[in-house]
C-alpha cells in the first residue's frame, strides 16, 4: 500500500526536498520542530528549482508565475474543504474565536476584510487626524524623553532599542486601534514593558506542537494526560487577552462619555464594534459574543502590527548603524523636512504625505523589509480541490486539490535576477526606478516583493506601519546618531515571524547637534 500510494501520488514527479520527502511528512515536521525550516528551504530551492515537494502532501513554491501569483492572487484557501487543516487557527483568540488572519475559508475572510479595509487604507491613513495627533503626542511626550533620559543613565545613551522599538510600535498602534486614551503606554512604562514582553517572547517556542499538529497536542493531553505545551503559555495567552480587552473595555466607556479629545479617538474599535453589532443582531446573537469577537480582532492587529513593525524597525537601525556614510546621508534628507521633528518642533509633526515622499528614508525601509523580511517563512495555503499546475513556466507539475502549499518572502527576495547582490543591504537599489526598464522596476516593486504578502490575504496593516516606522525613524535620526553597542545574536530567528535570535540590540546614542558639522 506504501509503495502503491507513492506512485499514484501525483507529488511524486515534483524533486523531493529530502529522501524521505515523497513517502512521510515525519522529515518535515522534524524540521520545523529543530526550527530549520527557512534555511532548509532555503537550500532545497537553490538545488532543487523553484518547486519542491516536502512531504507526500505538501510542496514550496519560490517563482511568481506558477508560483505565487496562482496560489496567492489566485484566492487558494487558508483551509481544506473538510476544515481539517488551517495552519492559522493558531491565532485564533478567546478559546477558538475566530479573528480575519485565522479564519481559513475565503468568504468569511472577506466579509470581515471589507469591514476594515478603509480605515487602514493608505489615503485614511496619511490623513486620518486622529493618527497624526496620537503619533505627535507618542514621538514627542514619550518617545524623545524617552531617548533623552538615556543620557542621565549610568552608561550614557546606551539603550536595548529594539525592546523601546516594541513599545513604540505598540503604543502606535494601540493608540488609533483604541485612541490614546485606552491604548498602552509603554514606552514610559518600563515594568509593563517588560512584563508584556515577557510574556509574548516566552510563548515562542511552544508554537510547533498545536500549530503543526493541533489534534495530536490534544490527544496527548487528554488521554495520556501530559501537556506538550505547558499550562502557563495558556495563561500568558489569558494574561495578555485580559489586558486587550481592558482597552476594549476603555475605548467603550471614552466612546459613551463621548471623544473629548481627537486624539483619543478609537478608530479601529469604534468601526468594528459598530459594524460587528449590526451583524450580530442579524444573527440573532449574544452582547457577550461580541465583545470577544471585537477583542479576539483587534487582539490579533495588535499583535501583528507591534512586532513586525519592531523587528524591522530593529534591522533598519542596525543596518544604519553598520553603514555611517548611509546614515548621514538620511540625516541630511531629514533636514528637509519642514517642520523638522525636534523637541522644539511640539506637537507640530510635518504632513504625513511629506514624511512618505522621502526617498531615501523609503528606500531604507523598502530594502531592510526585503533582506530582513519580519515574515520570511513559508505562508501556507492549500490547493483547491480541482487541483492546479504549479512551477515556473518551463517546468509545471500537477498539483492535486488539498495540498498544503507555500511560498516564503525570505526566499522570494533572494532571487539575484531581480536584485542584484541579493544578500547584500544596499538602500541605492531602490532609488531612482524611474530611469529602470518597466518589467524590471515591476519586478523589483511588485511582482518579487513580497514582505507584506499577495492577493486577499495580503497585510491589512501595512499602510499603517510604513507610515509609523517613517515617523519613528525620522524622529530618531532628526536627533541622533547611532552606533552598536552589542548586536550578539542579532541574527534573525528561523522562524514564520522572525525576530532577532538574542531578543535585543543594544545601541549607543550620540545626539546629532554635537557635531556642528551636521546642523
Ligand atoms: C513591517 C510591518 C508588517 C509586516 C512585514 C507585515 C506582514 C504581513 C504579512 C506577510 C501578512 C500575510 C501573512 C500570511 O498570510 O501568512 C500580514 C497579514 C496581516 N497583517 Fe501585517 N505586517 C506588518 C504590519 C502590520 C500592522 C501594523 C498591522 C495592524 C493592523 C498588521 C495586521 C495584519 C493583519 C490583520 C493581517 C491579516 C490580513 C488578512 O487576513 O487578510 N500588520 N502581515
Amino acid at each position: 500500500q506504501f509503495v502503491y500510494r507513492y506512485w499514484t501520488n501525483p507529488l511524486c514527479k515534483i524533486p523531493a526536498a529530502h529522501p524521505l520527502a515523497h513517502f512521510t511528512s515525519l522529515w518535515i515536521y522534524y524540521v520545523r520542530w529543530r526550527a530549520v525550516e527557512n534555511t532548509t528551504l532555503k537550500r532545497a530551492h537553490a538545488q532543487l528549482g523553484p518547486i519542491v515537494c516536502l512531504g507526500p502532501n505538501e510542496v514550496s513554491v519560490n517563482c511568481v508565475k506558477g508560483g505565487i501569483r496562482d496560489v496567492y492572487a489566485g484566492g487558494f484557501e487558508k483551509s481544506n474543504a473538510s476544515g481539517t487543516f488551517n495552519w492559522y487557527a493558531f491565532f485564533s483568540n478567546y478559546g477558538s474565536v475566530d479573528n480575519m488572519f485565522s479564519t481559513g475559508h475565503n468568504k468569511p475572510h472577506s466579509a470581515r476584510k471589507r469591514m476594515l479595509s478603509n480605515i487602514y487604507s493608505k489615503s485614511v491613513v496619511t490623513a486620518s487626524p486622529a493618527l497624526l495627533a496620537q503619533v505627535s503626542s507618542i514621538i514627542y511626550d514619550r518617545f524623545l524623553p524617552r531617548l533623552e533620559s538615556t543620557f542621565s543613565d549610568e552608561d550614557t545613551g546606551v539603550l536595548n532599542i529594539y525592546a523601546l522599538l516594541s513599545a513604540v510600535t505598540m503604543d502606535i498602534v494601540t493608540g488609533y486601534i483604541f485612541g490614546l486614551k485606552s491604548g498602552s503606554n509603554l514606552i514610559s512604562n518600563p515594568e509593563q514593558l517588560s512584563w508584556f514582553l515577557g510574556l509574548y517572547n516566552s510563548r515562542r517556542s511552544f508554537n510547533f506542537w498545536p500549530q503543526e499538529l493541533p489534534a495530536l497536542t490534544n490527544f496527548v493531553q487528554k488521554w495520556i494526560g501530559y501537556r506538550l505545551v505547558p499550562q502557563w503559555v495558556d495563561e500568558a495567552n489569558g494574561k495578555i487577552e485580559d489586558w486587550t480587552k481592558a482597552m476594549c473595555q476603555s475605548a467603550a466607556a471614552v466612546t459613551a462619555d463621548g471623544v473629548a479629545n481627537v486624539a483619543d479617538t478609537p478608530v479601529v474599535y469604534g468601526q468594528l464594534s459598530v459594524v460587528l453589532a449590526k451583524e450580530v443582531k442579524k444573527a440573532g446573537g449574544e452582547a457577550l459574543e461580541l465583545d470577544s469577537h471585537v477583542a479576539s480582532e483587534v487582539l490579533d492587529h495588535l499583535a501583528a502590527g507591534f512586532d513586525t513593525s519592531g523587528i524591522t524597525l530593529t534591522y533598519v537601525i542596525h543596518e544604519l548603524c553598520r553603514h555611517p556614510e548611509v546614515q548621514v546621508r538620511l540625516q541630511r534628507e531629514l533636514r528637509t523636512l519642514s517642520p523638522r521633528i525636534v523637541h522644539s518642533s511640539s506637537p507640530s509633526l510635518p504632513d504625513g504625505k511629506a514624511v512618505d515622499a522621502l526617498p531615501f528614508l523609503h528606500a531604507v525601509i523598502w530594502e531592510t523589509l526585503r533582506l530582513h523580511p519580519a515574515i520570511p517563512g513559508p505562508q501556507p495555503r492549500v490547493s483547491p480541490p480541482q487541483g492546479c499546475r504549479l512551477g515556473s513556466e518551463d517546468n509545471t507539475y500537477y498539483v492535486p486539490g488539498g495540498v498544503r502549499v507555500s511560498a516564503s518572502a525570505g526566499l522570494l527576495h533572494l532571487n539575484e535576477d531581480v536584485y542584484l547582490y541579493a544578500g547584500e543591504w544596499k538602500p541605492e537599489r531602490w532609488l531612482d526606478l524611474e530611469n529602470l526598464d518597466e518589467e524590471k522596476r515591476r519586478d523589483m516593486e511588485n511582482r518579487w516583493f513580497w514582505a507584506f504578502g499577495s492577493g486577499g490575504r495580503m497585510c491589512v496593516g501595512s499602510h499603517l506601519a510604513v507610515y509609523q516606522m517613517k515617523y519613528i525613524l525620522a524622529a530618531l535620526y532628526s536627533n541622533y546618531t547611532t552606533a552598536i553597542v552589542d548586536d550578539n545574536g542579532i541574527e534573525q530567528s528561523d522562524a514564520y515571524t522572525a525576530p532577532p535570535q538574542s531578543d535585543k540590540l543594544l545601541i549607543r546614542l550620540q545626539k546629532l547637534n554635537s557635531y556642528p558639522s551636521d546642523m
